[in-house]
Parts: C-alpha cells; sequence; structure tokens
C-alpha cells in the first residue's frame, strides 16, 4: 500500500508540474500578442507620400458655384457629441478678451485709410426700402471693379443655370427696425487707389506649411515617435492616448483612431516604422473624410453681365475668432482668381470692424456697403446684396455680427440677416470661422451658430499659433459639416484650402 500511496504522490506532482509549465508557457505568449515589436527597414514602404512635411503644392481654394458642392450637412449622431455642454461661449467673446489691447491687426501692414471716407451717402436700395428702412447704409464705392474680359479665367466657368428668381421682400425686415430718415443718393466716393498684388492660391499652400510646425512638432512627431519606438505595450498605448487628447482631438475621435491602430498593426502584421507612419496617415486622412466637398460656393449663378447672381456667402463667428479677417482674405483669394466681389460690413456691433472690412475692400478693389455702428445688421445684408446684384459682382461676401449679450440675442439676429438676405437672392454658403486656439469653447460655440443657420463650411483659423490642430478631426465630427479653410497666419494671403492629405502630411513632416 505504502508503495501504490508513493506512486500516487509522485504522478499527482508531475501532473501538477506539467499544468504550471503550461499556465507559464500561455502566459507568456499572450503577453508577446500584446506588444509588438518594431525594426527599422531598408526602404520605406509608402509610395504616397508628398514629401517631407508637404501639403500638395499644386491645388489653389477649390470654388463652385451654388447649389453644387455639398449637400445639407447630415446630424451628427448625438453619441459622438464631445463634452461640451454647459460651457460658455457664445453671447460671449472668443477665448481672449476683444476689447483689451486688441486690434492685432496693427501686424498686418494695411495701406493708409483711404481719405474718402465721407459722411454716409445713400442707399444703394433706396427703390427697395421695405426691408432697409431701418439703417442708414453707406456704399463705399471704393474703386472700379475689373470688367469679365479683364478677368483671369483661371478657375471653371460659373454654372449658367441661374436659380430662380428671388423676390424682393415685400415687407418690413422685422417688426424691430426703426424707420429712419430717408437715404440720400448714393455717390462715389474713393479714388480708384492702387490694388495690391494677391499671391496666387495655386502654390500659397507650400509656402504655408511651415506654419503648422507647432501642431507637427507636438502631435505628427511625438505619435511618430511612440508608434515607432518599438514595443508598444499597454502604456505605449496609454501615451497615444495622452498625445491625441492634448491635441484636442477629442475623447470620440481618440477612441476611434486608437482602436483602428490596435487592430490594423494587429492584422497587418506592421512591423516597420515606415510600415507604421504609412498606417497613422491612412487612418487620420480616414478620420479626416477625404470624400467631403470642401469647395467653397463663391461663384456666380450665371453670368453676372448676363443677368446672373452673385453668389452669396454669409460669415459667421463669434468676435475675435478672425471672422472678419477671413473674409477679407477670401475676397483676396477671389480677386486673385479673377472675380470680382462685393463687401458686406454687416458687423455693426463694432465701428472698427466695419472699418477694418472696407480697408480690406480697398485693398483688393472691392467695393464695401457698410452701416453705421449699430445699425440693424439684417438691413446691411441685405443692402449688400441688393448692391451686388445691382453692379454685377460675381460673389458677396457678408461679415456679421458675433457677438451680443445673450445667446438668444444672437440667435435672432443671426436667423434675422439669413430670412432678410433669402428675400433677395439665395444664402450659398455659410462659413463658421472658429479660433483654433480656443478649444472646447470653440466646439460650443460650433454648435450654437449651427443650430441658428445652416453651416455649410467651417475656417479654421489661427492654426499657426497652436500646438493643438487635432482641433480639426473634431470640429468636424461634432459638426459634420467640412472644414473647407484654414487660416494659418496674419498675412492677407494666410488663407489655405483645407486638403486631409496635406494636412496629415504636413502633421508628420
Ligand atoms: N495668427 C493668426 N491670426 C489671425 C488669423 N486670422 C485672424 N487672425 C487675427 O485675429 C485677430 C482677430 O481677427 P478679426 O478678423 O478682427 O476677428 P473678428 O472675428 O472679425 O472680430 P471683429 O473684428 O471684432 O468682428 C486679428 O488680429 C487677426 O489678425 C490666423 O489665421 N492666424
Amino acid at each position: 500500500m505504502d508503495g501504490v500511496t508513493t506512486t500516487n504522490v509522485i504522478l499527482i506532482i508531475v501532473v501538477a508540474l506539467i499544468v504550471l509549465g503550461l499556465l507559464i508557457v500561455g502566459g507568456v505568449a499572450l503577453n508577446r500578442r500584446r506588444r509588438i515589436s518594431l525594426s527599422r527597414s531598408e526602404e520605406r514602404t509608402d509610395s504616397t507620400e508628398a514629401g517631407p512635411g508637404g501639403y500638395r503644392t499644386e491645388s489653389g481654394i477649390s470654388l463652385s458655384s451654388g447649389g453644387t458642392g455639398t449637400a445639407a450637412p447630415p446630424e451628427p449622431p448625438a453619441g459622438e457629441r464631445t463634452e461640451v455642454e454647459g460651457q460658455p461661449g457664445v453671447g460671449d467673446d472668443a477665448a481672449v478678451p476683444r476689447d483689451a489691447e486688441r486690434r492685432d491687426i496693427v501686424d498686418v501692414p494695411l495701406p493708409e485709410q483711404s481719405t474718402t471716407e465721407t459722411a454716409p451717402t445713400s442707399s444703394a436700395t433706396e427703390s427697395d426700402t421695405t426691408a432697409t428702412e431701418s439703417v442708414e447704409p453707406v456704399v463705399e464705392s471704393v474703386t472700379e471693379i475689373p470688367t469679365q474680359d479683364e478677368r483671369p479665367t483661371t478657375i471653371e466657368p460659373p454654372e449658367t443655370t441661374a436659380p430662380p428668381e428671388t423676390p424682393a421682400p415685400a415687407e418690413p425686415a422685422e417688426p424691430e427696425a426703426a424707420p429712419t430718415a430717408p437715404p440720400e443718393q448714393a455717390e462715389p466716393t474713393a479714388p480708384p487707389e492702387p490694388v495690391e498684388e494677391i499671391e496666387p492660391t495655386a502654390g500659397r499652400l507650400e509656402r504655408l506649411r511651415g506654419h503648422l510646425s507647432r501642431s507637427r512638432s507636438t502631435f505628427g512627431q511625438s505619435l511618430l515617435g511612440l508608434l515607432g519606438a518599438g514595443d508598444l505595450d499597454e502604456d505605449s498605448w496609454e501615451e497615444i492616448e495622452d498625445t491625441l487628447l492634448m491635441a484636442d482631438l477629442g475623447a470620440a475621435t481618440t477612441t476611434e483612431i486608437i482602436e483602428r491602430l490596435r487592430s490594423e498593426i494587429a492584422a497587418r502584421g506592421v512591423r516597420t516604422p515606415e510600415q507604421v507612419r504609412a498606417l497613422l496617415r491612412e487612418v487620420l486622412i480616414d478620420t479626416l473624410d477625404p470624400t467631403m466637398s470642401r469647395s467653397v460656393r463663391a461663384l456666380p449663378h450665371g453670368d453676372p453681365a448676363d443677368g446672373g447672381k452673385p453668389a452669396v456667402v454669409l460669415v459667421v463667428g463669434v468676435n475675435g475668432t478672425g471672422k472678419t479677417t477671413t473674409t477679407g482674405k477670401l475676397a483676396r483669394v477671389l480677386v486673385a482668381d479673377g472675380r470680382t466681389v462685393l463687401l458686406g460690413a454687416a458687423d455693426t456691433f463694432r465701428a472698427a470692424a466695419v472699418e477694418q472690412l472696407a480697408t480690406w475692400g480697398e485693398r483688393v478693389g472691392a467695393e464695401a456697403v457698410r452701416g453705421e455702428e449699430g445699425a440693424d445688421p439684417a438691413s446691411v445684408a441685405f443692402d449688400s446684396v441688393q448692391r451686388g446684384s445691382e453692379t454685377g459682382v460675381d460673389a458677396v461676401l457678408v461679415d456679421t455680427a458675433g457677438r451680443l449679450h445673450t445667446k438668444t440675442g444672437l440667435m435672432d439676429e443671426l436667423g434675422k440677416v439669413k430670412r432678410v438676405v433669402e428675400k433677395r437672392a439665395q444664402v450659398d454658403e455659410v462659413l463658421l470661422v472658429l479660433d483654433a486656439t480656443t478649444g472646447q469653447n470653440g466646439l460650443t460655440q460650433a454648435r450654437v451658430f449651427s443650430d441658428v443657420v445652416d453651416v455649410t463650411g467651417i475656417v479654421l483659423t489661427k492654426l499657426d499659433g497652436t500646438a493643438k490642430g487635432g482641433i480639426v478631426f473634431q470640429v468636424q465630427r461634432e459638426l459634420g459639416v467640412p472644414v473647407k479653410l484654414v487660416g494659418l497666419g496674419e498675412g492677407a494671403d494666410h488663407l489655405a484650402p483645407f486638403e486631409p492629405e496635406g494636412f496629415v502630411d504636413a502633421l508628420l513632416g
């Protein structure tokens, strides 16, 4: 019996040792599967790269006429909205207080103010006073607009199908509009100023890519460093997640990107830093949805010289985001492409903003229609569109006010501007200007504005001044509206088209 017992004990010990051994081997194998070992390869495998940090250099800002391009933006899934509830932003200024030491515009070399800033003259809508009697619009006829024949033909011809005639408003713009004295006769007030040279839009992106260097070093280079460093254990993935969050990509986008990277690295057997880079590039570009149309609908409906209608672009956003500057920059883009532009200075909250826009107009020979400080923005906007139609310009760009004391006031006013303008013409594009440096506040603003007007495109400004270029990803996801343009500096021509591929290449360097 003793011999049998001893044998049993030995057998039990042997079995226990075998089981223990299997457990150890299994654990090591599982651990290895969670770590990706990377090694350097001889050659790059990504043949699609545009070059180090290179935007695509050949493209300019894409323009199209109204009624084409993007469809109405889809409502973003509620579950994907980011955590910005309850934050302030609209009704306030953008993050930096506007009235203390503002007017950084002095950094932009503006020309001398025209000597023809004369007293208010007349309304362009004398014959249609029903919608305009609340303001004293002043038409600043600045310089002669080039004729159709003089214009370069560097971009696609506009659509020839004019939209249906929109009747002039048949009733007063809004109840609160207070009648004013009848406007006097308009008269040309400014002699033609020499119009500035404008950098062609094609090729300027290459010149501006260096302006994204802050985001490149803290976002692109950090990610590549982490992903290409070798073993990707849980700590590494946490660092990657932190990097994405710090760059303002937002929680939802970050989770999506991390999950995709993890599964693709495992599924494709990604090993080399070059393969990692190619995968990261692909994932980031896909996240930005390159299929969205980013064309700015600023080309006229038909030929304005032959009864066509100008395109109407509303530029909205909180004061301080770069709204007026962007309107001016966009005018330059259009003029550089041979288009004629009229600027509507409907941001009547501050007289300086009106002056600023008029000066941008002078610089490119664009007429500006303006109202006095405190005038009804909707009426100024209406006058602008009316005047643009009469003079046959290609595009009317209307800069709207973004600062009111309450969110409700802002909503009311913006809605009114759009409604009143639509009595005269179709609004082709509503560009929401957001300051990339304001992070979550910018997103809160975006949501409020998109509740008020159908935003059709986003302009993200001041990307040159932030390391948080990832906000591009978040804002697009938040609104479901394409980022169409990016502001990359204070210079007059520092406005670039947004291209997912070029942007990601610039970030990854
Ligand atoms: N660095 C940088 N500065 C910019 C950019 N866009 C605008 N700015 C600056 O931001 C400041 C505010 O721009 P504005 O155009 O006056 O802003 P706004 O939203 O129109 O505000 P109001 O003029 O009050 O209506 C100015 O100093 C601009 O030069 C950009 O892309 N990069």
